[in-house]
């Protein structure tokens, strides 16, 4: 049984089931989420102080729409549904949900009927943030309406007890008093404390990470990334010289970067560190590649296969610690999320691993890591290093992967890493680089004729890497990049600045 605070997210395929949990670690309040299929013994297991119900595209009255074992409202601990949340919750509990005469999609005005619980100290009207195209007809035997907005009468309800309903989000910032109502909800109905912080997290994993390896010896993948020097210095503290990390030269970096870790890591850190020079094998086996998702394969086996290899030479090794986040996991796909692409240390493993996986950090986002680098010591060149894929340049040389068209994406990323420093906009970025795209075009360079690559210029805001929007680039900072790539780079003759967000686009363009 698990003694620390925590709150359980149950998932119904909602968008936001992320932000929810992100809400409440900011609260100070460790949650989880679990797919609406967990059977109710493994949440209790999990002994929760509240489970909240996200929403989801399905419809309650429909057939298969996905339902959680009713035995959940039988348990005495605070459940608050959220919009398909709550349309379950008065389903189940013999209420009446229908398609509504009018959807609502956007802002609404709430009009709060009763303070009770959920809306303590707040005004009797605010803007919240709708998105649904069914409403709670009849209430289930017990309940009461707390809300309602002009188009919506049963807004938020409650059984006066344990049970509460929102139709709306409060997860979203547009809900202008959404963090209120969650609070009011994990604190003031849940009686949730807030002790999670991250030094509570640092030390939890620590004494996890002693218990599990023992003094036996642990491997880390160190890419000289955030997360991966994260994970290395909290196994450290954890293991001590029992922990070796194991940087790899795929041949897929960038300019000058297997130096730069290397030297960074010997300079600030007391960590055993080995640096293999994988280039050829890594190169031989994605010759002739073209899939994207075959090309990530590839990389997360032959990944493995190296660390195998080393640890061959090492003695006996049972761990590999790797820097895993959460949103690896969620786009790796599971049981609730879609595929969308097997980032390698995830979906790319091999199904006979050797290694038992530590990974302390599967559980966070971006910005929670950083947080956690920050408490532990790590340098700013490390926590504020943008994100860089493991499968490295792969993914974005488009089509066959060569040393020419490495070559061409390293000089050409470089340019646009230099330019985005010297503007002072790099720390703002959530990532900027280059794509080699397959594309080839005729150009005139000298009074001659060219047919040379196109080059694509990425630049995105986000705040944890699930969405972002393409940034605003001013567009003399454009013009020096383009002018120095096509003027400096020898293969190239056109470059475009990419401006899609995501959704619908991803960051990386495979
Ligand atoms: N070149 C590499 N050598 C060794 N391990 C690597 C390498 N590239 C990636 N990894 C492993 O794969 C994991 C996932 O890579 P990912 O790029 O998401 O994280 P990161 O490199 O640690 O941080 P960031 O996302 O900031 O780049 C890393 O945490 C690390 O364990
Ligand atoms: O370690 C990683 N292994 C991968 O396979 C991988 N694919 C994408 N990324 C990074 O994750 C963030 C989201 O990227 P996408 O929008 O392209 O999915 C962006 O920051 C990407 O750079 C990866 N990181
Ligand atoms: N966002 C949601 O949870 C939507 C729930 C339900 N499908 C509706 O349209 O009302
Ligand atoms: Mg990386």
């Amino acid at each position: 049984m698990d003694l620390r605070e925590s709150v359980i997210i149950l998932d119904f395929g909602g968008q936001y089931s992320q932000l929810i949990a992100r809400r409440v670690r900011e609260s100070q309040i460790y949650c989880e989420i679990l797919s609406y299929k967990t059977p109710v013994e493994d949440i209790m297991r999990k002994n929760p102080r509240a489970i909240i119900f996200s929403g989801g595209p399905a419809s309650v009255y429909s057939e298969n729409a996905p339902a959680c074992d009713k035995r959940i409202f039988e348990l005495g601990i605070p459940i608050l549904g959220i919009c398909y949340g709550m349309q379950l919750m008065c389903h189940l509990l013999g209420g009446k949900v229908k398609r509504a005469g009018v959807r609502e999609y956007g802002r609404a005005r709430l009009y709060v009927e009763e303070e009770d619980g959920i809306f303590y100290g707040l005004e009797d009207n605010f803007d919240v943030w709708m998105s649904h195209g069914d409403s709670i007809e009849v209430l289930p035997p017990g309940f009461k309406t707390l809300a309602r907005t002009e188009n919506t009468p049963h807004a938020a309800v409650s059984n006066g007890k344990n049970l509460f309903g929102v139709q709306f989000h409060p997860e979203v910032v547009h809900t202008t008093r959404g963090r209120e109502i969650l609070n009011n909800f994990l604190f003031g109905v849940a009686g949730c404390k807030g002790t999670w912080t991250m030094k509570a997290f640092i030390d939890e994993q620590v004494e996890k990470i002693k218990e599990r390896v023992k003094d036996k010896k642990a491997l880390c993948a160190l890419s000289g990334g955030v997360d991966s020097s994260v994970a290395a210095v909290l196994t450290h503290k954890a293991v001590g010289d029992n922990l070796v990390c194991i940087f790899v030269d795929h041949g897929l970096l960038r300019k000058n970067e297997a130096e730069n870790v290397v030297k960074i890591f010997k300079e600030k850190f007391n960590i055993n560190l080995i640096a293999v020079d994988a280039k050829e094998r890594f190169l031989k086996r994605l010759k002739g590649v073209t899939e994207p998702e075959q090309k990530r394969k590839i990389i997360g086996e032959e990944f493995i296969k190296v660390f195998e290899d080393e640890a061959k030479k090492l003695g006996s090794i049972d761990f590999l610690v790797q820097g895993t986040l959460y949103p690896d996991v969620i786009e790796s796909g599971t049981e609730t999320a879609a595929v969308i692409k097997s980032h390698h240390n995830v979906g790319g493993l091999p199904k006979d691993l050797k290694f038992e996986l530590i990974e302390p950090l599967r559980d966070l986002f971006k910005d929670e890591v950083r947080k956690v680098g920050l408490k532990l010591g790590l340098p700013e060149e490390i926590i504020f290093r943008h994100p860089f894929p493991g499968p490295g340049l792969a993914i974005r040389v488009i089509g066959e992967v060569t040393e020419e068209k490495l070559n061409i994406l390293r000089e050409a990323d470089a340019i646009v890493m230099e330019e985005m420093k010297k503007a002072g906009l790099y720390k703002d970025l959530w990532q900027a680089f280059a794509v080699l795209t397959d594309i080839k075009s005729v150009g005139v360079m000298g009074d001659e004729r060219t047919y040379s690559y196109t080059v694509a210029v990425r630049a995105v805001n986000s705040e944890d890497g699930m969405t972002a929007d393409w940034a605003r680039l001013p567009y003399d900072v454009l013009d020096r990049i383009s002018a120095r790539i096509v003027n400096e780079v020898w293969g190239v003759n056109r470059v475009v600045y990419d401006i899609t967000s995501k959704p619908p686009a991803t960051i990386e363009w495979e």
